[in-house]
């Protein structure tokens, strides 16, 4: 179904611009001031306002003035706040103007926050939304971003179809993608069922605890401005937003809050405080400091505001910032997105109204912590800490249209594209489970939206769109940015942070109250147990323990909350809401302590059953009567029987275990004795045939000494009948030293060499060879020989016979074997 012309209040639409292709807007001749001319359009800026007279455009109209000067000369980035031009039509507030400073003097530095609080009390009732009873604490899907689209009227003819939450080009005017889907489709320009369908829901969840963003994205003129801030007739979300606010104060009568306004823009990759002094913001940007989660934008001016007329009066003074900033607004709005931040801390209101019940007092005049926590936790009441985001991005056409996008790629605005590939890569990861580095850091928009994007945020985009035939490609752009979008995971938690001093009171009170109980019980222990039974003693025990374990885990956590503390090191130190983080809530400190209770539980079980069993072993007096003895024994008994059970547990658990164990060992020394016993038989073998080589040497040397004694005779008797050869060079001082492995058999063989020559020599054949038996006597040394003529008679006598009988003696000479 084609969606038709919307017939538009004229007062509605102060600048009913179609949307040209190139980016630029038309020049609107629509009156800023009270003399522009009647017979021009009706100005959103002509109707009543809500907000102060001075204040009575959120956004500048181009001026006729403007247009040249945009044309010729664009804004600097670098020039730009310097030289904020003014121009007759768009005065720009003096710093020094009486509402400034009086504004000024809410500057939170500057102010005690005890002094600023709200409660339901303070509310204004002209300040609170009526109908705040509609909305229920459902926020929609809380881990997916909500993803709106809004089409802008039109005189044109629409070139998208709508259905319910279905989107699609009509098939006239083109080839379409595809069919889109989301979570609303508005159109129309009531700003109120917008604000209701988009952010009432987020709203109310940033005063929940939960940080909160709503930004608008899509192209120039698309509606954007009007949607986020609307006009005097159609209020847009931030001013309805703000009404909620202390809408929702009123109907909260327990708690109180501290409600902190900040407001800056983007431009061209600088941030600019929108509520400073120009020249100042000018001097000093704002920086972003800290990584990740933890963001903190200094110097950033906050307000206070108590009221709706303060939060007005913040967001003219913001808006005139940035109408004197803008006097080539058409320009800079396509380059420009404006951040409007709303701190909100809350805690419980103490019993006795404002007055804190610990007589604490927050200190007044600490040094500005933009967007750390101000508002202390006392007297046991945490506080809870949130940011509202408001957004309304630049105008996107320039970085997304296909067809011009080579042409007017200088002009593309290098945030917006890094958004596209944040959010594309947010995306990817969440459907692709994956974890692919996000470039937050290209961009200072995307920088300052880490902590929402990452997830620590309940997001809600709403997409303005221009139906017309002639922006079917920014559209389409739009569409499937909010497409990706719509895939990005969120997990937003509440950020809370307790009082430690009050709550590390609370613990040591219980440790002091457990200790005495304690050292009770423990006093009265020796007549107690006489009195109680086995399985009372069991539970008297059990419940001691229990006391130990509660005030050992009551000193654990203290020392950790003491730890915590010191690492906060100095309380002006600037700190995001997501950085006080690490504080506990009493809920988790609950749960922790509940489940170490129960692991302590478990542990000390069987051992408390062996000790319990132990203690109720029945001490039997001798004078107790017989009675008295066989209850105790029967009880002896009972008690035998448990510990059996005890034991049998163990023995079901462990006994196994130490089975297996005791079979190792064993195992393993088995081996050890059987290879020391193989090593033993080895060196006994080896010790055996040593014992059979020295046996052998032994024989072999007797027999040798035999030889040498038969032949020393023979020889003495040999030298007695004259034949002596040359002596024995060897003698018994200077015997022959044995060779090892032949020694003898050298010996021998010398012997019977010798022997062989006196033999031959006896016989008539003795050879002609230098032999030492022919060593003249008397010239050698004394020969052992002869020292031992007189032990071998015997062989001299066979010598006789062998020369008696040549061809026998040579048989019987002495053979070495
Ligand atoms: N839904 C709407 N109903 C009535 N008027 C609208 C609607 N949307 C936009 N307009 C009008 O269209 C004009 C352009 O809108 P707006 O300034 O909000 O666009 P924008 O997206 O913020 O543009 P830019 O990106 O250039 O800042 C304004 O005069 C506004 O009043």
């Amino acid at each position: 179904m084609s969606v038709p012309p919307t017939p538009t209040p004229p007062s509605r639409i102060a600048r009913p611009t179609p949307f040209t292709p190139g980016g630029k807007r038309p020049i609107s001749l629509a009156p800023v001031s009270a003399s522009a001319s009647s017979s021009a359009p009706p100005s959103r800026s002509t109707t009543p306002s809500l907000i102060p007279p001075s204040a009575k455009k959120y956004k500048a109209a181009l001026t006729t003035e403007a247009r040249p000067r945009t044309l010729s000369k664009p804004a600097s980035p670098t020039k730009r706040d310097s030289s904020r031009p003014k121009t007759p039509t768009t005065p720009r507030r003096g710093a020094q103007s009486p509402a400034q400073i009086i504004i000024s003097e809410m500057d939170v530095s500057r102010i005690d926050p005890e002094e600023a609080l709200v409660d339901f009390e303070t509310v204004e009732a002209g300040d609170v939304s009526l109908d705040l009873d509609d909305i229920t604490q459902d926020y929609g899907q809380e881990d997916k971003v909500l993803v709106s689209i809004r089409i802008r009227p039109t005189d044109e003819l629409h070139a998208w179809d709508t259905n319910g939450k279905d989107l699609k080009l009509n098939p006239a005017f083109g080839k379409a993608p595809q069919e889109f889907h989301f979570d609303e489709i508005l159109t129309g320009s009531e700003n109120k069922p917008v604000y209701n369908a988009v952010a009432r829901s987020h709203v109310c969840a940033a005063m929940d605890g939960f940080n909160a963003v709503v930004f608008a994205y899509g192209q120039t003129a698309s509606g954007k401005t009007f949607t986020l801030s609307g006009d005097e007739a159609q209020p847009g979300i931030i001013p309805r937003a703000m009404k909620d606010v202390f809408g929702y104060i009123k109907r909260t009568p327990t708690r109180e809050y501290l409600l902190r306004c900040s407001y800056l823009e983007i431009y061209n990759e600088t941030i600019n405080d929108l509520l400073a002094p120009p020249h100042m913001s000018a001097a000093q940007p704002v920086q972003i400091h800290g990584n990740g989660a933890n963001i903190l934008l200094s110097p950033l001016r906050e307000e206070v505001v108590t009221c709706l007329k303060g939060v007005h009066e913040v967001l003219a003074r913001g808006e005139g910032n940035r109408r004197t900033a803008s006097t080539d607004w058409n320009e800079r709005s396509s380059r420009s997105h404006s951040v409007f931040r709303v701190v909100i801390e809350s805690r419980e209101r103490g019993t006795d109204g404002r007055q804190t019940p610990s007589g604490r007092t927050t200190p007044g005049f600490r040094p500005p912590t933009p967007g750390g926590a101000r508002l202390q936790a006392i007297g046991g009441r945490s506080v809870q800490t949130s940011v509202l985001s408001l957004i309304d991005l630049a105008g996107s056409e320039k970085a997304t249209s296909d067809k011009e996008r080579t042409r007017e790629g200088k002009y593309i605005n290098t945030s917006l594209l890094t958004l596209g590939s944040v959010i594309g890569t947010l995306a990817e990861n969440s459907s692709r489970g994956r974890a692919d580095h996000v470039p937050f850091r290209n961009s200072k928009l995307t920088r300052m939206l880490q902590p929402s994007l990452s997830g620590d945020a309940r997001i809600s985009v709403i997409c303005t769109m221009n139906p017309s035939k002639d922006a079917i490609a920014e559209s389409t752009s739009t569409l499937l940015f909010a497409q990706r979008i719509k895939r990005v995971q969120l997990h937003a938690q509440k950020k809370e942070v307790v009082d430690t001093e009050a709550l590390l009171q609370r613990y040591r009170k219980e440790i002091e109250e457990l200790r005495r109980r304690l050292a009770e019980r423990e006093a009265e222990s020796p007549a107690r147990s006489r009195r109680l039974s086995a399985r009372e003693q069991l539970e008297e025990s059990k419940a001691m323990r229990d006391l130990n374990a509660r005030i050992r885990q009551l000193t654990k956590l203290i020392l950790t909350s003491q730890t915590v503390d010191e690492n906060k090191g100095d309380e002006s130190r600037p700190g995001s809401p997501s950085k006080v983080d690490f504080d506990m809530t009493p809920y988790q400190l609950q749960q922790e302590l509940l489940a170490a209770r129960r692991e302590i539980e478990t542990q000390a079980t069987q051992i408390l059953s062996l000790e319990a069993a132990l203690l109720a072993r029945p001490v039997l007096p001798p004078d107790a009567p017989e009675g008295e003895k066989d209850r105790l024994l029967v009880e002896q008994a009972k008690t035998i029987r448990e510990l059996e059970i005890v034991v049998q547990g163990y023995e079901d658990n462990l006994g196994a275990p130490l089975r297996k164990v005791q079979e190792d060992v064993e195992r393993e020394w088995a081996g050890k004795v059987a290879a020391e016993a193989h090593g033993r038989a080895e060196k006994e073998a080896w010790a055996d045939e040593l014992v059979r080589q020295l046996e052998r040497e032994r024989k072999v040397r007797t027999k040798l000494e035999e030889e040498r004694q038969a032949l020393a005779a023979f020889v003495k008797k040999f030298d007695a009948l004259g034949l002596a050869g040359p002596p024995l060079v060897s003698t018994r001082l200077n015997p022959p030293l044995p060779t090892p492995g032949g020694a003898a058999a050298v010996f021998a063989e010398r012997q019977r060499s010798r022997l062989q020559a006196v033999v031959d020599a006896e016989l008539g054949t003795v050879r002609e060879f230098d032999s030492p038996m022919r060593v003249p006597v008397g010239v050698g040394e004394p020969s052992l020989l002869e020292e031992q003529w007189d032990a071998l008679e015997d062989l001299s006598f066979d010598m006789e016979k062998i020369r008696a009988s040549p061809m026998k003696g040579k048989e019987n000479l002495p053979t070495w074997g």
